[in-house]
């Protein structure tokens, strides 16, 4: 028999209940063991709930209880969760998360404590909610040089954009209804701001790379400066704007990461992933491109990748499973900034003013511009360059062109 306790009965913890429960049969015969739930901790209680009889408030008796085999952390932030994560691995007991902030800052800690406890620390909800990539990134790829991962990485801000497009809500009615699906985090700004992209796609790096990869080092812009006008010039040159996390190896071995909204392709792939869905692309010298899809945030897609970890924990519970890396530093990263793109840029100004400033623009039209708005994609260039040419021009938005 494993037993588990879940930390957090909100939407991924209740969600992880419910699944335990209600496949429970197929659970055990899976895992060939009983997997009991034992106890819910949360600050809360939850009379109306079937869990109420499993509800505590105090982890030291999880901590304490030497059946307690599995704690399942769906708190979220980094610190009570990062308590009770030490805590529980300082007790030999594995620990699962789909807790995104906590691994992308203190991953490489946590996997090293679980290391020498002997225990497993997994974490495959904590990227892209049900889709499996962790695992398959680092064991079905891991014959690959991977040279790149990039991807929709967040549930909230793909499915607010999706719905500004094609039902014309407002930013904040379409955030509204990405909360009162369970998708967006207790703290939206995290979402909508990238924060929550940027950790993300630490984690990938980290895995994919081999160093940890910390949030500090990763430049990240959200989708709060897109408009609709961007939107319509987007459409005008047959582009999408997607909110994308990427992370490129370079060829002196560094990683150049980043998170911002990007100009794409309306016929690639990416383009047409919509509402709270993700998609993370990975490119291996091997396998070329493979690409991971599916519902990236929600109650029961997380759970579905939560419960699986605590299968694969409860199957390993006498050796252990690993997802690991080493530790990061400042030599790690190289900043984006020297990097050429091509840039979608709308400002106040003039098709005169553009072709003066010599950036070799293509100017985009929209229907129902005001006369002193200009947009256009320059050629490949830095960041820094293109500010120089712009200087003294009112600039409005300012995105990269994935080519
Ligand atoms: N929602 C989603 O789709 C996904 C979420 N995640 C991640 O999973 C984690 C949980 O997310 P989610 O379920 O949405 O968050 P919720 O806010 O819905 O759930 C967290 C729960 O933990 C409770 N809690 C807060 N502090 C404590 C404490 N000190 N002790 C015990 N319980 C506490 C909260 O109570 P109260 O509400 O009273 O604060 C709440 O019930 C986060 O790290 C999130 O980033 C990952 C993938 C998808
Ligand atoms: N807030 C996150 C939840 C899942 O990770 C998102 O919207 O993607």
């Amino acid at each position: 028999m494993v037993n588990v306790a879940i930390l957090g009965f909100g939407t991924v913890g209740s969600g992880v209940a419910e699944v335990l429960a209600k496949n429970g049969e197929h659970i055990d015969q899976k895992v060939e063991t009983p997997v009991r739930l034992k106890y819910i901790l949360d600050v809360r209680d939850f009379p109306e709930s079937p869990f109420q009889d499993k509800i505590i408030h105090d982890f030291s008796t999880i901590e304490n209880d030497k059946s307690v085999d599995i704690v399942v952390e769906t708190i979220g932030g980094a610190t009570v969760a990062l308590d009770y994560t030490r805590r529980a691995l300082r007790a030999g007991k594995s620990v699962v998360s789909s807790n995104k902030e906590l691994v992308a800052e203190r991953g490489y800690e946590l996997i090293q404590l679980a290391s020498q406890m002997g225990v497993s620390y997994l974490f495959e909800a904590s990227v892209g909610g049900g889709i499996p990539i962790l695992r398959p990134l680092s064991q079905c790829l891991a014959a690959n040089e991977l040279t790149e991962i990039c991807g929709i990485l967040n549930g909230t801000t793909n499915y607010i954009l999706t719905r500004m497009i094609r039902a014309g809500l407002s930013f904040e009615a379409a955030l509204k209804e990405a909360q009162e699906n369970g998708y967006a985090e207790k703290d939206p700004t995290a979402d909508v701001e990238g924060h929550d992209a940027c950790r993300k796609i630490c984690i990938l790096a980290s895995i994919a790379f081999g160093r940890h990869v910390y949030p500090r080092q990763v430049p990240t812009e959200g989708i709060t400066g897109v408009t609709l006008a961007d939107v319509a010039y987007a459409e005008s040159c047959n582009r999408k704007i997607k909110l994308l996390g990427r992370a490129v190896k370079e060829l002196d071995g560094k990683i150049c990461a980043y998170v911002a909204p990007h100009l794409i392709d309306a016929e690639a792939p990416l383009a047409g992933v919509e509402d709270v869905f993700n998609a993370i692309m990975v490119k291996g010298d091997a396998i070329g491109d493979v690409m991971f899809y599916g519902r990236g945030a929600g109650k029961l897609p997380t759970a579905s990748a939560v419960v699986a970890d605590v299968m694969d924990a409860a199957r390993h519970i006498r050796s252990r499973k690993r997802v690991e890396w080493g530790p990061g530093g400042e030599d790690v990263t190289v900043s984006p900034e020297g990097v050429p793109f091509r840039w979608y840029v709308r400002c106040a100004g003039t098709a005169e003013k553009v072709r003066a400033a010599g950036l070799d623009a293509a100017l985009l039209s929209r229907s129902g511009a005001p006369a002193d708005e200009v947009a256009f994609l320059t050629r490949a260039m830095p960041r820094g360059e293109l500010m120089s040419a712009l200087s003294g021009m009112e600039l409005g938005s300012l995105f990269r062109v994935l080519e």
